[in-house]
């Protein structure tokens, strides 16, 4: 479960996020869409407990993401829109290393890995420096590593750049049936089809505000004289008159 109350953001006199109240729950696929610049990254990295916010708080399962940071972070798995690795590692010292970070058991970990490698492709890069993989098969393996330890919340911003269709597929099936087994799943997403065909329930920010929340169909009723498509309801809540 995701609870984000009052959450607020300034870098210098700049507002990035203002007010942001949001309850996702266990199980549910939240997508978040808004234009360039609306505050999505810095909503989810707040999340993350990575940066203070200037106003309000987030609790992850029940523990607050600054005052309870270690018990927070434990049930998290963040995958970022530019993913950070130690270039210099191969993919499965990478994964070492992460479950080192969670202190996981060596075994579990390494069957994990194997799992995951499998699923995402990744067995026949895991001996190359991570520095001379492509885009998208480090964005496979941000995600691998996130899901390393089997995460209560998983945050991903922008989960299909970089991906091609094959690999977009699998990243799309494993985020639903990860929500459909329990975790709580944030995305952010520029892809509106993909919103639609994923998400339980949809936010849309602009300006540091949300300016709709609710699923595809409540979307579509509320503002049904803007046109039945998310696109249509999405480009009348952001277009600037
Ligand atoms: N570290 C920072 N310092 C100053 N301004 C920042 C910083 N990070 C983000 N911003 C600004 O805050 C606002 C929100 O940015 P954010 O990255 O959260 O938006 P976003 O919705 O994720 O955008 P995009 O879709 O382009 O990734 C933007 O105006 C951005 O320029």
């Amino acid at each position: 479960m995701i609870e984000i109350e009052n959450l607020t953001m300034n870098y210098g006199e700049l507002r990035a996020l203002d007010g942001l109240n949001l309850t996702i729950q266990p199980g549910e696929l939240f997508a978040f869409l808004g234009p360039n610049g609306a505050g999505k990254t810095t909503a989810m990295k707040l999340l993350t407990g990575l940066m203070k916010p200037d106003a309000g708080k987030v609790r992850l399962c029940g523990h607050d993401v600054q005052q309870e940071a270690m018990k927070a972070k434990a049930l998290l798995g963040y995958v970022p829109d530019v993913a950070v690795f130690y270039e210099k590692l191969t993919p499965v010292e990478f994964m070492e290393f992460i479950a080192e970070l969670f202190e996981m058991e060596p075994e579990k970990a390494r069957a994990q890995t194997d799992a995951l490698f499998t699923k995402f492709a990744l067995h026949e890069h895991s001996r190359q420096r991570i520095e001379n993989l492509s885009h998208g098969t480090r964005q496979r393996l941000g995600i691998a590593s996130a899901l390393l330890h089997d995460p209560k919340v998983f945050v991903i911003d922008e989960p299909m750049v970089g991906l091609d269709p094959i690999h977009a597929r699998t990243v799309k099936r494993e985020i639903k049936e990860r929500s459909l087994a329990g975790t709580t799943v944030l995305m952010s997403t520029h892809l509106l089809n993909i919103a639609e065909e994923l998400a339980d329930r949809i936010g849309i920010i602009h300006h540091g505000k949300l300016v709709a929340l609710g699923t595809l169909e409540e979307l579509r009723k509320e503002h049904e004289q803007r046109g039945s498509r998310l696109e249509d309801i999405f480009l009348s809540m952001v277009e600037e008159k």
